[in-house]
């Protein structure tokens, strides 16, 4: 069995769709960056690259790459599952942690969960997601950006 962690950041801009596991949400403003800037998805990839020592989505996906702009993040995250498949690995579970004072992330996990799951061919109770405020402290309590933190644990394939 093999641990690993994620963790990514984006800034809240105008002009922008908030699109957090898959998840367009309606919201006064998006996420900012050269994909779709889906920074929960981002944070589970980095967890399971960093898992089974293959990197990290930065590295894989350069976003100086015309071929990501805008991408999709969800294909992104199923391209990691291929690549943790073809290095001989399954995942065991992923839990993760939004850190954002707004909006309501709550409404919107169940289908979170669902994506994520689809996309890495595992069943949604093996997927957890939670979100937090940090008490109007610091960027994210600003409401200047938006966090996630992802945590994977992954197994040789049988
Ligand atoms: N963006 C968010 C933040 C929090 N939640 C839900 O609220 C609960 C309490 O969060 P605190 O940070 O105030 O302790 C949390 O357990 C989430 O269920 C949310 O939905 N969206
Ligand atoms: C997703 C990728 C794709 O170019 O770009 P961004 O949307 O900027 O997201 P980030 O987490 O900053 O970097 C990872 C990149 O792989």
């Amino acid at each position: 069995m093999r641990v690993g962690h994620g963790f990514d950041v984006h800034p809240l801009v105008a002009g922008r769709p908030l699109v957090i596991g898959g998840v367009t949400i309606p919201f006064e403003r998006g996420l900012d960056g050269h994909s779709d800037a889906d920074v929960l998805l981002h944070a589970v990839a980095d967890a399971l690259l960093g898992a089974a020592g293959l990197g990290d989505l930065g590295r894989l996906y350069p976003d100086s790459d015309p071929a990501f702009k805008g991408a999709d993040s969800r294909q992104l995250l199923r391209d990691v599952a291929r690549r943790l498949a073809a290095a001989g690995f399954r995942v065991v579970n992923v839990d993760a942690t939004i850190i954002a004072q707004a909006p309501r992330m709550a409404p919107h996990m169940p289908q979170m969960v669902a994506n994520i799951a689809h996309d890495l061919g595992i069943p949604g109770d093996w997927v957890n997601v939670k979100a937090k405020t940090t008490e109007r402290l610091g960027f994210t309590g600003r409401g200047e950006g938006i966090a996630a933190e992802a945590v994977a644990l992954i197994a040789p394939q049988a």
